[in-house]
């Protein structure tokens, strides 16, 4: 194994001010931007680590960068809605006298004053030669300034592995090396154990080979708080994931039915070795009192945001107290800990016929302490159910029955794996597939508005009550 490689910190003073012009323009219009329409009115750094001096062809800065919005946005979570600080993001930043061409798209500027005066800034991880420091500093478990690389010893990193940028739609960014591993990093950063990192590590110890087991992750501390800022794991070769097949098969009024059972076996293999890593515990009735006024909380917030989804409140509250009474009248629950955000793009069909799940982070928008509580797993569940009606959703002509048969199988490879049926317990899936259309609706509202229509079809169907 390689000797760890520790370089003192350099933060670059004046850094900030001469890019803070050119961030604050670019920053809103990147996709993984969590704070889109509330204008920028100040960034500060909360950190900067020069990784390539910007006295050479090419300067390279890691930066952790908090971003100032009015209006600290109210989010919902578990107990109700709780005020958020301005949100704090990852940037690797290059620095070149001039950009190829080929680097055109990722230019954030030109800069005007301060230490870098006359050079060009732009978003380096989709540069070949940053990306290949980062996974340098990876195999070699380095330490640099305030930053942690660190990796598995029982998995090698080939050295010189060439990079290529992903470029799927994503709320983080990614970049593959040589196609053996893809390397994520984190955009919107929050201190404490990231799941992410934390569940398909568990997955691993576990023998779980449904979850791509981490090579290595970086990471920093802060004021003694220990952040995590990527993730690099073996990359599923050939793969195409669950959102991609399932549109493939749509267009071909093809049946999907076969793959969401497999897909089904695939969740309940993952729930049940977390079951077995992780804590359970037993949800009574105080505690689903307390989960059922999360799931209000959050429908209000989402009222309140999105007013086309104001009338259906009635009707969606219902689910959510059906549940309630079912506590009150004395049943439980258990709890494990979960995936927190599944769907069909979080599943990469291997060229064998294989499923695994990927991006354990869970909703990005939730606190991170929420994401980590043990939730039921029908959670997940609810999620692939809603992702089969999004599928069936997005195509014109609709095929008929197409969701309601993805989701009948699905269901059923789930009890063929776990030995549980999730329709056997309709009040607690309905709660839930509620509260994931809800957040759907928020998350539509916000970053796709074209697409508000999809949940809200769902939205019509669970106030009311009616099956699929
Ligand atoms: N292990 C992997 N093998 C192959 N492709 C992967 C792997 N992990 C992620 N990907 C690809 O990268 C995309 C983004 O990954 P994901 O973890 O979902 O990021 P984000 O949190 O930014 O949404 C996925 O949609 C998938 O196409
Ligand atoms: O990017 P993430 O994987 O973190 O997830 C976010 O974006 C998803 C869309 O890219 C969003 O998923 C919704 O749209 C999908 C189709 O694009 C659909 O399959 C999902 O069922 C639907 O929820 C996800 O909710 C959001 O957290």
């Amino acid at each position: 194994m390689s000797e760890a490689v520790t370089r003192p910190a350099t933060t670059g003073p004046g850094l900030l001010p001469s890019l803070h012009p050119l961030l604050r323009d670019w920053l809103p219009r990147q996709r993984w931007f969590a704070g889109k329409g509330r204008p920028v009115t100040g960034l500060s750094l909360v950190a900067a680590t020069e990784l390539l001096p910007a006295g050479g062809k090419l300067g390279l800065y890691h930066l952790l960068v908090q971003v100032h919005q009015p209006h600290a946005p109210v989010q919902a979570t578990a107990t109700g809605t709780t005020p958020v600080p301005g949100d704090c993001y990852q940037l690797l930043i290059g620095v070149r006298e001039a950009l190829p061409p080929r680097l055109a798209p990722a230019l954030i500027g030109h800069v005007t004053g301060g230490p870098l005066a006359g050079l060009t800034v732009y978003e380096a991880l989709y540069d070949p030669r940053p990306a290949e420091v980062l996974l340098e500093a990876l195999r070699t478990r380095a330490r640099i300034g305030g930053l942690r690389f660190d990796r598995d010893p029982h998995q090698e990193i080939r050295p010189g592995l060439v990079s290529r940028a992903v470029t799927a739609e994503q709320s983080n960014s990614s970049v593959i090396y040589g196609d053996t591993f893809i390397l994520k990093l984190l955009r919107r950063v929050v201190p404490g154990v990231n799941p992410d990192l934390e569940l398909p590590l568990a997955l691993a110890r576990e023998g779980c080979s449904r979850v791509p087991a981490p090579t290595a992750w970086l990471g920093a501390e802060l004021a003694g708080q220990a952040y995590v800022l990527g993730v690099l794991q073996p990359y599923v070769q050939g793969a195409t994931d669950g959102w991609e097949l399932a549109l493939r098969e749509l267009a071909k009024g093809e049946d999907f039915s076969a793959e969401a059972r497999s897909l089904g076996r695939a969740t309940a293999e993952v729930h049940t070795a977390l079951a077995r890593a992780l804590p359970t515990v037993t949800l009574g009735h105080t505690q689903l009192r307390s989960m059922v006024d999360g799931m209000l909380a959050r429908l209000d917030a989402a009222a309140q945001a999105v007013p086309v989804l104001r009338p259906y409140v009635p009707g969606l509250r219902s689910a959510f107290e059906a549940l309630a009474d079912l506590a009150a009248e004395g049943r439980t629950w258990t709890a494990q800990r979960v995936h927190g955000d599944l769907h069909l793009g979080q599943c990469l069909r291997s060229p064998a016929g294989e499923w695994s799940l990927i991006d354990f982070e869970g909703e990005p928008a939730r606190p991170l302490a929420e994401r980590r509580m043990p939730q039921p797993a029908v959670r997940d569940i609810a999620g692939m159910l809603r992702s089969f009606d999004y599928a069936a959703h997005s195509v014109q002509p609709s095929v008929p029955g197409w969701a309601d048969h993805c989701r009948a199988a699905y269901c059923s490879g789930y009890a063929e794996a776990a030995g549980r049926d999730p329709r056997t317990d309709p009040v607690l899936l309905r709660a839930h597939e509620t509260d994931k259309a809800v957040y759907e609706v928020v998350y539509e509202a916000r970053h796709r508005p074209d697409w508000l229509s999809v949940p809200l079809s769902a939205i019509r169907r669970l106030a009311s009550n009616r099956p699929t």
